[in-house]
């Protein structure tokens, strides 16, 4: 019998979005759960490491969005079709966990002046990432990895709305390759649709 999942996740895109955009490809059976923040305390002591994403596979849970993405993308045939696939997926998806932790460690650094000293050059480094993302996209035809939609290119685009939102600008302009990329993506009608019914947060 085909599994049955449930996302667990806060209600935006970020980390738990590229979730929600392989199980919606997939046409898995899929519940979209969202907590607000009055929530979360309670809900933190129930998840294995106190974050989400968490996905629920017929009453078990699971963590950690990479692995997650990793183990859906097998599911709905988005991995890549050999081990040097799989490899250059990979890389696509650590350098954009790179990438966003540069926004999330200036975004989240509690203390004013050592925000303001990482603001400084933050365009500079989000502008490095940018710059590789968008030659990968152009040696690859259209795509991060081997000129073919994989979970790599989900990865990477499903939380940009949240990030953009982080840092109050749209990144992608001057990256037209990445923009491509984005469109690309979201009109996969599957994706589309969930994206036409998600909830109109901001972020
Ligand atoms: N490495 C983890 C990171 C998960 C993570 O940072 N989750 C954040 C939201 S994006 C969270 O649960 N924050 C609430 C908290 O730590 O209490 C993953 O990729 O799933």
């Amino acid at each position: 019998m085909a599994p049955k999942y449930k996302l667990h996740y806060f209600d935006l895109t970020a980390l738990g979005e590229p979730i929600r955009f392989l199980l919606s490809y997939g046409k898995l059976d899929w519940e979209d759960i969202r907590y607000d923040d009055a929530q979360w305390p309670e809900t933190k002591k129930k998840m294995p490491f106190g974050q989400m994403p968490v996905l629920d596979i017929d009453g078990k849970i699971y963590a950690q969005s990479i692995a997650i993405s990793r183990y859906l993308a097998k599911q709905v045939g988005l991995s890549g079709k050999d081990d040097l696939e799989n490899l250059k997926i990979d890389i696509a998806v650590h350098l954009f966990l790179d990438f966003h932790t540069k926004i999330g460690d200036w975004a989240y650094d509690p203390i004013p002046n050592s925000k303001a000293a990482k603001e400084v050059d933050l365009k500079d480094k989000m502008d490095f990432y940018l710059k590789k993302f968008e030659e990968m996209v152009k040696e690859n035809k259209g795509f991060l990895v081997n000129g073919k939609l994989t979970w790599g290119d989900i990865y990477f685009v499903a939380p940009l709305k949240y990030f953009k939102a982080l840092v109050k600008r749209d990144f992608l302009e001057g990256y037209p390759l990445l923009q491509e990329l984005v469109k690309k993506v979201e009109s996969t009608p599957a994706i589309a649709s969930y994206i036409a019914k998600r909830p109109a947060g901001d972020r």
